[in-house]
């Protein structure tokens, strides 16, 4: 692995709130990202890996092959308990191909509304319900088409689906995921909060651990 001795670093990813965390991650180690947003003649990659580790793999291979340079992609997304795991490896089309993240929450709370079991935890002081417990996931791979070779890892956070969002920070379902430990919505952190809690800070940290 040619690691990451480039000071720029191609992010193979459309999603702008993606872009902008490893931005503010790897700025740290002195990088700059780019990403596929740079590339607007890049083919949409087809995501159709049955996990978040194939799907990770399937965009790092399909960009790095094409631009020849070492390559990160990130595959994640939310597993719901309540809903068997769902939206799961679907969480970016869970309102229908060319869902917006509104549409997305939208869908997850009316999903979540069709259940008539117990919630998952006591209700917040101001009486939003935490409706399931959930876990956020992101699966990290690097790839250099020089060998050929990946570096893979994978970040988990644990909380819950609230019944109404908060917060204007990060993006996708951040507004509606409820973090215990702190008392606030994934929306409610400053990005240097979301890196140290989050699936991807927690991916991030493990794959520069495995590149030392
Ligand atoms: O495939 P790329 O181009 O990277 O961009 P994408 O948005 O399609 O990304 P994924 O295929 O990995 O789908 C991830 C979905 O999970 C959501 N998601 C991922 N990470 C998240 C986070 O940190 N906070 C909130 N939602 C997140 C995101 O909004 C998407 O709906
Ligand atoms: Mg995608």
């Amino acid at each position: 692995m040619k690691e990451l001795s480039d000071k720029r670093i191609l992010i193979a990813t459309k999603n702008e709130g993606k872009v902008k965390e490893f931005a503010h991650a790897l700025s740290k180690l002195g990088k700059e990202v780019a990403s596929l947003n740079d590339y607007p003649d890049f083919p949409d990659i087809v995501e159709d890996g049955d996990t978040f580790a194939a799907n990770a793999r399937i965009k790092a291979k399909a960009a790095g092959d094409a631009f020849q340079v070492v390559v990160l992609a990130d595959d994640s997304g939310l597993r719901v308990n309540s809903l068997g795991g769902a939206p799961g490896v679907y969480s970016a089309r869970y309102a229908g191909e060319g869902a917006t993240d509104s549409g997305n929450n939208a869908k997850l709370l009316a999903e979540l509304a069709k259940l008539d079991g117990a919630d998952a935890a006591e209700p917040l002081a101001d009486g939003t319900r935490l409706l399931s417990e959930a876990q956020f996931v992101c699966t990290l791979a690097l790839y250099d088409p020089s060998t050929g070779e990946f570096v893979e890892t994978e970040g988990t956070v644990d909380g819950y689906i609230a019944d109404r969002p908060r917060g204007e920070g990060g993006f996708g379902y951040d507004p509606l995921f409820w973090l215990p430990q702190l008392g606030r919505a994934m929306a409610e952190l400053s990005k240097e909060e979301k890196q140290q809690i989050s699936h991807r800070g927690h991916a991030l940290e493990q794959l520069l651990d495995k590149l030392k």
